[in-house]
């Protein structure tokens, strides 16, 4: 069979400093035109409306400019993988271009962290520790099993201790009350069920509505609801003062809920819940300069132009901007809401100039943002 391929709809894609440059790219070589043509979209007698792509150009272009770096650890499992965690790197690339920072990530393989690795591979240990030590912000992402375990508990220990923004995702979350329990309550062998069955301090535990049997279709997925609980917390300001908002999960364990009051009142707030109460969704330390961890995924809903309310706390944190935003966040919210927005106020710092949208999701672009900038320039 042969097949007759128009010239126009021949596009060529050379290497760009930044991905964000493709849409652009596609748009000069009118792409969109080709599409809508074999689609058949085209309305008769009328010319094709242009992409609107104002604001994403400025970002891209911005994008290349950054330079100020905030680095981030990120300590994980499949850190040779960077794929693995993609979204991640992507809501960190958000969150960095939309609080005008360079993104330069240092991957920190847990294990490595891990005591047995002092002996065992102690230059990887070393190494571990001084990328850990040497990092604006700390983030541990979610993850399944019991590899690394130890040491994402001791970077959050070190992120607690020091008073490093951490941010803990599903896992990271879980991890955070483990060392809490550990280090703050006295209880030595704090510990999820899915790492010891048999630990005297399960405060974290199977959902009761989970299946160990049958993998398929049991976990608890998808959006649900956090309800904030406390308004005066970072999490419900970065949200934009929100009652409550729709995030999506991917867990099979959680919180102990009978475990929760005595880690309470040892100083750990749980500040979002689902609307039974008894799910705990959002830890904070109220003490610390940025101590969150969050049961589901914040990163699923980062896109370019509205970055993920979390992720840009940890941002702002790492690069010393949180009060600004939070000061600007938690302003009134009209009764229509209106995405953040940011400007520079000539010193090349951020300024948030419109309130957040309630849902942490901004309807539209934010403007006037300069660009975060990951090293490989992809985002
Ligand atoms: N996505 C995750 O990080 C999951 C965390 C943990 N393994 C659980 O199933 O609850």
């Amino acid at each position: 069979m042969t097949y007759l391929l128009q010239i126009s709809s021949i596009v060529n894609l050379h290497d760009v400093t930044n991905i964000w440059h493709i849409p652009l790219l596609l748009r000069d070589q009118k792409a969109h035109e080709a599409i809508l043509k074999v689609l058949d979209l085209q309305l008769v007698g009328k010319v094709p409306r242009e992409p609107k792509l104002a604001e994403w150009t400025e970002r891209a272009s911005k994008f290349d400019k950054l330079k100020t770096p905030v680095k981030i650890a990120m300590v994980g499992k499949y850190t040779g993988l960077s794929d693995s965690y993609l979204s991640v790197l992507k809501a960190l690339l958000h969150a960095s271009v939309a609080m005008e920072r360079k993104l330069v990530l240092e991957w920190v393989p847990s294990c490595d962290l891990e005591n047995s690795a002092a002996k065992e591979t102690p230059e990887a240990h070393q190494k571990a520790w001084k990328l850990l030590k040497g990092a604006d912000g700390v983030l541990v992402p979610g993850g399944f099993g019991d590899r690394g375990v130890e040491g994402k508990i001791l970077a959050a220990t070190y992120a607690r201790e020091k008073n490093v923004p951490y941010l803990g995702i599903c896992l990271g979350m879980q991890v955070a009350v483990i060392e809490f329990a550990r280090s703050v309550m006295k209880l030595g062998g704090a510990n999820s069920t899915e790492f010891d069955p048999a630990t005297a301090s399960p405060c974290v535990i199977f959902m009761p509505e989970g299946s160990k049997t049958q993998m398929g279709a049991t976990m608890r997925l998808g959006s649900r609801r956090t309800h904030f609980l406390a308004n005066n917390c970072k999490s419900a300001k970065l949200y934009g003062n929100a009652t409550s908002i729709d995030e999506r999960h991917r867990h099979r364990y959680e919180v102990n809920p009978e475990m929760v009051p005595l880690l309470e009142k040892a100083g750990l707030s749980f500040v979002g819940k689902d609307e039974s109460g008894r799910r705990m969704e959002i830890i904070e330390l109220p003490n610390h300069v940025f101590f969150i961890g969050a049961q589901f995924h914040p990163e699923f809903k980062s896109r370019p132009g509205k970055p993920s309310p979390l992720f840009l706390g940890l941002i702002a944190a790492a690069s010393g901007q949180l009060d600004l935003l939070l000061k600007r966040s938690c302003s009134v919210i009209s009764s229509k809401p209106t995405p953040p927005r940011y400007s520079t106020n000539g010193t090349g710092t951020a300024v948030l100039t419109i309130k957040p949208y309630p849902n942490g999701h901004a309807k539209k672009a934010l403007t006037s943002l300069v660009n975060g900038c990951y090293a490989n320039g992809n985002g």
